[in-house]
């Protein structure tokens, strides 16, 4: 079959649990709007993660023109894990509960017909290049594109996942409580660039995005295409202090609080005992973590 230039070969991978379930719709619609458009669509919906990892790696290995995927910020992290240091670019329809990733790209989320069009127009032109972290640890490999934590929050999202109920965003909810109610620093040692310090926090983050969870702009000066990484070192706060300076995360403005401190760097490690390290709100594992900011690794579909 001969295609115009127009027409693009896409592999379209859809996580249809996202957002517990309320974006079902949203991988379908952006399919069928694709191939309206006259794009020849193969698309991936699993029963779990691992096999569409699987399913994904195996439509890539047929060359297509582009990867999209449809979910949150876990859907882009498989993305990211497939595509970085490729040519293949990056599309992303957002239909999960964080969507950070999509707002730091300025993709319009809740409204899947222009996320689709952001996509269209896109392929047209040149894709936009980002950096990407690659993150080396026990576990082996992994890049992320958003935020990678290792604090406080990773001890909130490893409780909310061991609990079965409530259903939805509640669930963080309670566990944020839960945790905060045991919450104590621990020691991080942390080295920037070959710069080392050791101090008592309760988070430590690193952004190549603004925000993470939801809107949460944690490194709010992070570029996305500078080359170079956020890291935020949050220092031990009363519980009291700690639920003052959680609302101000989402203007970014807990970053002129003397106990918050941001370091930009290009390569950044990151050990504390105990501590398990979430990129992209996926799990990675425990710490320590090597990540290098790997300037350009991501082509991207915005
Ligand atoms: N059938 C499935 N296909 C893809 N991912 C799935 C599936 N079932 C469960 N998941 C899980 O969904 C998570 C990714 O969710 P995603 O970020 O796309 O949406 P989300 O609603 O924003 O999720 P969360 O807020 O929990 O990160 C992965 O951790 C993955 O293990």
């Amino acid at each position: 079959m001969t295609t115009s230039t127009a027409t693009k070969r896409l592999v379209v991978a859809i996580n249809p649990t996202a957002s517990f379930g309320k974006g079902r719709e949203v991988g379908p619609a952006a399919v069928a709007e694709l191939r309206r458009l006259g794009h020849e669509v193969v698309s991936l919906s699993e029963s779990d993660f691992p096999s569409l990892v699987d399913a994904a790696t195996r439509a890539l290995a047929d060359g297509p023109d582009a990867l999209v995927v449809v979910g949150g910020d876990g859907m882009v992290n498989l993305g990211v894990n497939l595509v970085a240091e490729t040519a293949t670019p990056l599309g992303i329809i957002p239909s999960g509960t964080g969507n950070d990733m999509a707002r730091g790209l300025g993709i319009p989320i809740g409204d899947t017909a222009e996320a689709v069009r952001v996509v269209e127009r896109a392929l047209t032109r040149e894709p936009r290049v980002i950096d990407a972290g690659r993150v080396t640890s026990a576990a082996g490999v992994r890049w992320f594109a958003c935020v990678l934590s290792a604090g406080f929050d990773s001890v909130v999202t490893e409780r909310a996942n061991r609990m079965r109920r409530p259903r939805g965003r509640a669930r963080y909810t309670i566990a944020l409580l839960l945790e905060l109610a045991r919450l104590r620093p621990v020691v991080y040692r942390i080295t920037v660039d070959g710069v080392e310090m050791q101090e008592r926090a309760l988070l430590a983050c690193v952004g190549n995005n603004v925000s993470f969870g939801g809107g949460m702009r944690v490194t709010p000066d992070a570029v996305l295409d500078d080359g170079l990484l956020d890291a935020l070192v949050v220092r031990p706060l009363s519980r009291i202090q700690f639920l003052r300076i959680f609302p101000r995360v989402f203007r970014g403005e807990h970053i002129t609080d003397p106990r918050v401190s941001i370091v930009r760097g290009r390569r950044i490690g990151i050990e504390a005992d105990g501590m398990v390290a979430y990129g992209d709100g996926e799990r990675f594992g425990p710490l320590p973590v090597d990540i290098e900011c790997v300037p350009g690794a991501l082509r991207v579909l915005a």
